[in-house]
C-alpha cells in the first residue's frame, strides 16, 4: 500500500501541490489527471524519493524511503553520448550478461527492442526512447509501478500492446499509477482516479463518463 500523507510542494512562491492525501492499495491502478502544470509528475517524483516534498511524507508499505519498491518509467530523458539500450538495461540490472537471462530477454522483445540495443541511444526516435524508458520501469519486477504518459509518442499497434501488457501486470496483482492524457489507456489500466487541483474522486462507474470529464477539464 503507497500513503501520500498531506504532501505539498513549493518551487519557490509556486505551490504546485496543496496538501495531497492518497492511499492505493496493493493491485489496485490509479490514474492521476490534471491538465498541464498541474503537479502529477511532481507528484510522482515524490514518490520516487526524486524530489523532497515541502511538507508531508510517503510510506510504501508502511515503511519510509522504500523507493526500490517502485519501477517508473519517465518522459524522454537525455542520456550521454556512447550509451546504448543494452548498457542502459544492463545498469538497471546491476548484471552485465543480459542476453542470456531469459526473463529479460522476453521483455526485450514485448517491447521491441532487440533491433536496436546495441544503437546510441541519441539516435534512437521519440517512440524508441520511450520502449526502452517503459521497459526499465518493469525491468526488476517492482510491485509498484508509475507510468508517465507511457503510450505518448508509440504507434498505434504499440499502445494496444502495452496497455495489455500492463493490463496483464495488473491481473498479477501489481499497483499501477497511471498519469495520461487519454481516456482510452485510463479506461483500460485504470479502478479510480483522481484529479490534481481540483481535489475530485471519481468512483470506478463514474469512469465510463471520463471523455466528458476530461472536456470539463480543458476548459
Ligand atoms: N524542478 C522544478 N523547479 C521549478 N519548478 C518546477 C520544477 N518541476 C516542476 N516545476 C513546476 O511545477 C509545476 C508542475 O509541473 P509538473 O511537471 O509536475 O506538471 P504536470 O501536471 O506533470 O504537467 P504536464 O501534464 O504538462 O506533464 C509546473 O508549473 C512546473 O513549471
Amino acid at each position: 500500500m503507497i500513503e501520500i500523507k498531506n504532501i505539498s510542494k513549493k518551487f519557490g512562491k509556486n505551490l504546485v501541490l496543496s496538501n495531497i492525501n492518497l492511499t492505493i492499495k496493493k493491485g489496485e491502478s490509479l490514474a492521476l489527471l490534471g491538465s498541464n502544470g498541474s503537479g502529477k509528475t511532481t507528484l510522482l517524483e515524490i514518490l520516487i524519493g526524486q524530489i523532497k516534498p515541502t511538507t508531508g511524507s510517503v510510506l510504501i508499505e508502511g515503511k519510509k524511503e522504500t523507493f526500490k519498491e517502485i519501477g517508473i518509467q519517465f518522459q524522454e530523458g537525455a542520456w550521454p553520448k556512447g550509451v546504448t539500450s543494452k548498457l542502459i538495461i544492463s545498469y538497471f540490472l546491476k548484471k552485465t550478461k543480459i542476453l542470456k537471462d531469459p526473463e529479460v530477454n522476453k521483455l526485450i522483445d514485448i517491447f521491441e527492442i532487440r533491433e536496436f540495443l546495441k544503437k546510441d541511444l541519441n539516435n534512437l526516435s521519440g517512440g524508441q526512447k520511450q520502449r526502452l524508458n517503459t521497459l526499465l520501469s518493469v525491468i526488476n519486477n517492482p510491485n509498484y509501478i508509475c507510468l508517465d504518459e507511457m503510450i505518448t509518442g508509440l504507434d498505434l499497434k504499440m499502445q494496444l500492446k502495452l496497455i495489455d501488457f500492463f493490463k496483464s501486470l495488473k491481473k498479477q496483482n501489481k499497483t499501477i499509477i497511471v498519469i495520461s492524457h487519454n481516456p482510452e489507456e485510463v479506461e483500460k489500466l485504470c479502478d479510480k482516479i483522481v484529479i490534481l487541483k481540483k481535489e475530485i474522486f471519481f468512483t470506478s462507474q463514474q469512469l465510463k463518463q471520463l471523455s466528458k470529464i476530461l472536456d470539463q477539464l480543458e476548459t
